[in-house]
């Protein structure tokens, strides 16, 4: 089942939380539609919370919150998101002695599946959905990093639901896995809507349709990656030695350095990426030390 396509799958605003003296989001809003939508933002920029509240795992202290037309504030709004929600947090919590099978098995009976055999039918599918039909009675024990990604992916399918909340799904995986894992994901949001949360910037390029950049608990840019990309036209150029007034200046392949920021008169400009954009938009500096509060 899908939702009908004018409606978001998901409308916050104002969303703020705190930990303490640290101030994870501050004043978050934002829209999800059909489609994949990549949350891009560095280490403590507020990304697992903001999933986590979504995901109806964790409450905000202020802010408005509609998750497939239900408000999660109220008992009955938390269950009847949870129903229709998949959710793949940053560690799923395996028991290591299960197999793939009775892992996702367990997973369906808390999801409220209750008759045995069509329960076992859904759990195939979705062990198939991810590839692991030939896995599913190895112990998660004996499967390899990207084979347990693969198979908290199936726990998060089960049930087929209307959003999918993927916290960095494609960490820790080979170039090979990452590719794979990618495409079932980009298979998955046909239809649906994904939020998924990653540092990387090509990941959003080669996957979403969307981009959410977070960056010390606040939303610096929400649209297309694209336009994220775009944002720095004109403030990317190349030269032979580092330049220490840009924003960001690296050495690449070439020898040559790319630099973001502010280009001297007569620079040679380079075509902008979604990472330049995102450089330009995120505080590096003030990103390493987190979002500590005034
Ligand atoms: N349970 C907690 N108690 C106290 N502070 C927390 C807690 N969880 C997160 N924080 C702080 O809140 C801020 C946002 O953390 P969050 O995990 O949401 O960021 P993130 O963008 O997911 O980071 P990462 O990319 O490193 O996973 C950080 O400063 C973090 O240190």
């Amino acid at each position: 089942m899908t939702i009908a396509a004018t409606m978001p799958a998901v409308r916050a605003s104002d969303l703020t939380l705190r930990y303490g003296r640290t101030l994870a989001l501050d004043g978050v809003a934002f829209t999800l539609r059909d489609g994949v939508t990549g949350l891009l933002g560095p280490n403590g920029a507020g990304k697992t919370t903001l999933l986590r509240i979504v995901a109806t795992a964790l409450a905000p202290d202020r802010g408005k919150l509609t998750v497939l037309g239900a408000d999660p504030r109220t008992g009955p709004g938390r269950l009847a998101v949870r129903r229709r929600l998949g959710y793949l947090p940053q560690d799923p919590g395996f028991h290591p002695g299960f197999t793939a099978f009775e892992f996702v098995d367990y997973v369906a009976i808390l999801k409220e599946l209750a008759d045995r055999r069509a329960r076992h039918d859904e759990v195939r599918r979705v062990l198939a959905a991810v590839g692991l039909e030939a896995q599913r009675g190895k112990r998660i024990r004996a499967l390899s990093g990207g084979m347990r990604q693969r198979v908290a992916l199936a726990a998060a399918l089960v049930g087929d639901p209307d959003l999918l909340i993927l916290d960095e799904p494609t960490v820790g995986l080979d170039p090979e896995q990452r590719l794979r894992f990618r495409e079932v994901i980009a298979e998955l949001g046909a239809g649906r809507t994904v939020l998924l949360s990653t540092h990387q910037t090509e990941e959003v390029m080669a996957l979403c349709q969307r981009v959410i950049v977070l960056d010390r608990g606040t939303v610096r840019f929400e649209g297309q990656p694209a336009e994220l990309a775009e944002l720095a036209a004109g403030r990317v150029w190349t030269s032979a030695a580092r330049e220490p007034r840009a924003l960001a200046s690296w050495r690449t392949g070439t020898g040559h350095y790319r630099h973001v920021g502010d280009p001297p008169a007569g620079a040679e400009l380079l075509t902008p990426t979604v990472e330049d954009g995102y450089l330009l938009l995120v505080d590096l500096g003030a990103a390493a030390h987190g979002a500590e509060a005034a």
